[in-house]
């Protein structure tokens, strides 16, 4: 699914903007400052009701503005909007009609973003390397949404009677039920996704230079013992839970990791391998995705920062052949446009805007 016509206005420095884009591969070129990672966390708010970089709207609405607006149309016809208010206020449409919850975006434009804040999924917490692994079994799999919803309802519960302190056995071992009935799901559904998901990212790495990096094996930890149900491993942990507070085991703890000859990827790759390393991931989740699906969306923020010329080839490459679109940022175009010039149409032939003081132009005519 691709986009073909955005419209923004009040989103930080961009008063408005209004932009056909094309299949294939988008450029927004500029100065510091001038805009383009906004116009990225734009279309990132149409996909997920929200903003890569700040948890709070009130950030991304412009100075002064009472609320910001974001429209697509994408290739399949649909249009999705969203309105954020700076008094908190806000609404999500899809094809004119008011969406329940922001994931129904999310399954109309799927996207995965590649910004500095990606490389984290290597070194920060388990849930970051969670939430992207989620993001490909949300996709693939159709149940997992309403899996994962019965799941966070039933902890938020059984957390909750844990801190009362004093125990109601029968009510808690209803609320155990669910949580290890759905965790049960949550697991069994990340786990097909992740045999898949494995192979796809074993071949992408075979297919590079040998390297550490080529050697990289990835494995899934589900959040508890291996050799118990979760209805065991929570009975295990009740006492320690109750002392606590909080549900110690279960598929919230659920983790990715990466290792090479037993070490810690991030403690063998060089900074730039482990970016490769990120792009690889995220391409692996995009093959899986559009296997079943239509191809995603990627948002690439400056990439020529972020790898070498030779992985910047080899990682657009991966993108042409798993992707619908891409919308690519960088400061010149001649550097941010190389890697994709050497791919077939419609890769080769990008289109290029250009961004300056919030205001962005299509290069080949006047402002679009
Ligand atoms: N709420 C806001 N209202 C108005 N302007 C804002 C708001 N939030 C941020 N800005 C400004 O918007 C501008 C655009 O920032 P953005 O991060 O999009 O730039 P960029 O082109 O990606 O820059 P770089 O190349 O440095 O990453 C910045 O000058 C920033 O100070």
């Amino acid at each position: 699914m691709a986009l073909n016509r955005l419209q923004l206005s009040n989103f930080r420095n961009i008063t408005f903007a209004e932009l056909s884009l094309v299949q294939g591969v988008n450029l927004f070129c500029g100065p510091n400052g001038s805009g383009k990672t906004s116009l990225l966390e734009a279309v990132h708010m149409l996909s997920t009701g929200r903003s890569f970089r700040s948890r709070k709207h009130k950030a991304v609405i412009q100075e002064g503005a009472l609320g910001l607006t974001v429209f697509g149309r994408l290739s399949g016809g649909d249009s999705l909007g969203v309105e954020r208010l700076a008094d908190g206020g806000g609404r999500i449409r899809i094809n004119r009609a008011p969406a329940s919850s922001s994931s129904q975006l999310a399954s109309c434009l799927p996207l995965q973003v590649i910004n500095s804040d990606s490389f984290s999924a290597l070194d920060g917490g388990p849930g970051v390397r969670r939430r992207l692994l989620d993001w490909a079994v949300f996709h693939v799999e159709h149940s997992f949404a309403e899996a994962w919803k019965n799941y966070q309802i039933a902890l938020s519960q059984r957390n909750a009677l844990l801190r009362r302190g004093k125990i109601v056995p029968d009510l808690l071992s209803v609320w155990e039920r669910r949580l290890a009935e759905s965790g049960e799901h949550v697991d069994a559904l990340r786990q097909r996704l992740f045999a898949g998901l494995n192979a796809a990212l074993t071949a992408l790495l075979k297919s590079l230079p040998d390297s550490p990096l080529s050697r990289i094996e990835m494995s899934y930890r589900r959040g508890w013992r291996k050799e118990v149900s979760l209805i065991q491993a929570l009975e295990e942990s009740r006492q320690g839970d109750l002392a606590q507070g909080n549900t110690r085991v279960g598929p919230h703890r659920a983790d990715l990791r990466f290792s090479a000859s037993g070490e810690a990827a991030h403690q063998i790759l060089s900074r730039g391998q482990q970016k490769m390393l990120v792009c690889a991931l995220r391409t692996a989740m995009a093959e899986l995705v559009c296997r079943h699906r239509e191809k995603p969306v990627f948002l690439v923020d400056d990439l020529p920062s972020e790898l070498d010329e030779l992985n910047q080839l080899q990682f657009a490459r991966w993108v042409s052949r798993c992707a619908s679109q891409v919308l690519v940022t960088g400061i010149e175009v001649e550097a941010t446009s190389r890697p994709w010039l050497a791919l077939s149409p419609p890769w080769n032939s990008p289109k290029v805007f250009h961004v300056e003081h919030g205001h962005i132009s299509a290069e080949s005519s006047a402002a679009t």
